[in-house]
This record gives structure tokens, C-alpha cells and sequence, in this order.
């Protein structure tokens, strides 16, 4: 099979690729393990190759702790993926970011507890990848070429992401203390599955869609996931119907490098441990991931 340069990681809401042909199913063994559910590989109209992993599993039985993000990240890579394009359901933080809108992070600002494992560099190996700019301006722009097939809503970009711990949804004190964070968004996705991408020299870029304003304007009702779940149903149309519009646009940028530029082999240089004080296990694990890079 060629290998599938592009995956779509489908959040809340989101289980499947809707109107392209299916191709195969599988479902790697990483060091890391397997990945959420199997990854499903389709054909677009113009012949190109997209895999789909569900993060929490097709019928959502994983918590956003649960997500093994490595595994996930591990498997996309190893069929080949230089591009995510990550879908998610969050709360919005500002009343001009209203449920249904789809917003474009730039940022993220890191309110989970630590109990995600969160690296593919520990156990006799280190490595510190770069993480100003957590997302990619190239698949960014793509997307926001396209902002104009949604429909019902507006699109935004540039803007903070939160990333909580959750399950529970947030008390009120905690959504006021985010915005004045400079938090424009909330959800319990995004890391550590951007640290991983970008540690596997993957281009990553999360697509939310608003779905509530959380629980910050203090006379109305607090989200609840009734109410995440009828904006999700609208919003997955839009979801659908996007993704086909990027796709050759992604297509483009894979095909001229621009996708994964500044990216590819940076991870080599990233390592501060001497070759000879390496782990063998950790070197051998890592293998999986960026082949080459820290054998001796
Ligand atoms: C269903 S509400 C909370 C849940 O929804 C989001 O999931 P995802 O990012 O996978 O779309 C959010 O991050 C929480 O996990
Ligand atoms: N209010 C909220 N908080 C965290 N994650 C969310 N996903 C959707 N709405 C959310």
C-alpha cells in the first residue's frame, strides 16, 4: 500500500470519514501500544490516501485521560502520516466565539495534572523538541483558505486553546481564572497529542468547533454534555464537509515539503544524551518511531 501522508484524528462527535472509499483497516502494535480503536485508510475522488483514527474509540469509551496518545501518535506515524488534521469539540471562553463557530488555535496553554504520559523521551533518553508555536502555519493556512464552506457559523482563528484535565467540566471560578488567562477556548484534547506530533515530526493542526461557553457567564446554565451534544450534531456536517474541501490543499503541501518543513529531522538534533550513555530499550523503542536517529 503507498503510505497515507495524511490522518484526521476525529474527536467527540466525530467516529468516521463520510464519502470516501474504504481502503483497509488496521490497527498497529506500538512500543507505546495500540492505538485508541483501529485506524480506518480511504481513497478521495483524486485517488489520495486518508487515514482516520477516532480518539476515544468508535462509541467513546475512552476518557480524554485514557487516549493512549502515544500509541496513537506512534501508529500514524508509522503508516507513513506528516500531517494531522485534529478535530475537537471545546467551550468557548468569549462571547464572540459562539457554539458552532470553528476556531484555529495558535496556542495552547497547559492546565492538565501530569498524568498523561506525555513524551516519547524518557528511560535513558532525552530529547527537548521545540513547542513554541504548537501547531502548523502551513496546514493553518490551508484550512482557512477553505473557511468559507461552513455553514451556520463563523470561522476564527488565531487564538488560546486550554487544555484541561477534566472529565468533569470546569467550576465557574476556574472558567473566569481562564479567561483572564488570555484563554479563548477549553477543551481535554489537544495535549498531549500536539507534544507528540511534534516529537514524531508531524505537522499538526486542530480544527475546534465550539460547542458551549462553558460555565463563565454566571446567570446562564453551565455546559452540559446534553447541550455539547446537539451543537456536536450540527457541527459534524461542517466537520465533513471541510475536511473534503482542505484535502488538496493538504495535498499540495505535502507534495512540496512545505508541510513538514522545519520539522523533518529536527528531533535528531534535539538529544542531550551522549551516545554511549543511552539506553538500549529506549533507542530500540525510538527506532519505531524516528528509524535512524539515536543508534550508535
Ligand atoms: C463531550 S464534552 C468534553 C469532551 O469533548 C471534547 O473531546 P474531543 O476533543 O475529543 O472532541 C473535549 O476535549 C472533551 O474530551
Ligand atoms: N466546556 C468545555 N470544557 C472542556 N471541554 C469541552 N469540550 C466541549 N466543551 C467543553
Amino acid at each position: 500500500m503507498q503510505p497515507v501522508k495524511i490522518a484526521v484524528i476525529g474527536g467527540s462527535g466525530l467516529y468516521n470519514l463520510e464519502g470516501l472509499e474504504f481502503i483497509a483497516e488496521v490497527n498497529p502494535k506500538t512500543p507505546w501500544g495500540h492505538p485508541s480503536d483501529a485506524i480506518t485508510i480511504a481513497k478521495t475522488e483524486y485517488g489520495l490516501y486518508v487515514a482516520f483514527l477516532a480518539r476515544h474509540g468508535r462509541g467513546h469509551y475512552l476518557t480524554p485521560s485514557e487516549v493512549p496518545a502515544r500509541a496513537n501518535i506512534a501508529a500514524l506515524k508509522s503508516i507513513g502520516v506528516e500531517v494531522i488534521i485534529a478535530y475537537s469539540a471545546v467551550g468557548s471562553l468569549r462571547e464572540e466565539l459562539k457554539p458552532r463557530d470553528f476556531v484555529l488555535p495558535t496556542q495552547i496553554l497547559d492546565r492538565t495534572k501530569g498524568i498523561r504520559p506525555s513524551t516519547f523521551f524518557e528511560d535513558g533518553l532525552v530529547a527537548h523538541a521545540m513547542f513554541a508555536d504548537p501547531f502548523s502555519e502551513a496546514v493553518e493556512n490551508v484550512i482557512w483558505e477553505q473557511r468559507g464552506v461552513i455553514e451556520g457559523g463563523d470561522f476564527h482563528r488565531k487564538k488560546t486553546l486550554i487544555c484541561m484535565e477534566g472529565p468533569q467540566f470546569s467550576t465557574r471560578a476556574e472558567s473566569h481564572m481562564y479567561r483572564s488567562f488570555g484563554g479563548d477556548l477549553i477543551n481535554m484534547s489537544v495535549l498531549p497529542e500536539a507534544k507528540l506530533a511534534r516529537e514524531a515530526e508531524i505537522a499538526y493542526q486542530m480544527i475546534c468547533m465550539s460547542t458551549d461557553y462553558d460555565c463563565w457567564k454566571d446567570h446562564e446554565e453551565a455546559v452540559t454534555v446534553e447541550a455539547v451534544v446537539a451543537n456536536l450534531k450540527a457541527n459534524t456536517s461542517n466537520a465533513q464537509r471541510l475536511l473534503k474541501a482542505i484535502l488538496p490543499g493538504v495535498q499540495a503541501i505535502v507534495e512540496n515539503g512545505t508541510a513538514v518543513e522545519g520539522l523533518k529531522g529536527s528531533m535528531r538534533f534535539a538529544c542531550m544524551t551522549a551516545p554511549e550513555k543511552r539506553s538500549k530499550e529506549a533507542v530500540e523503542k525510538l527506532e519505531y518511531l524516528l528509524p535512524g536517529y539515536y543508534t550508535v
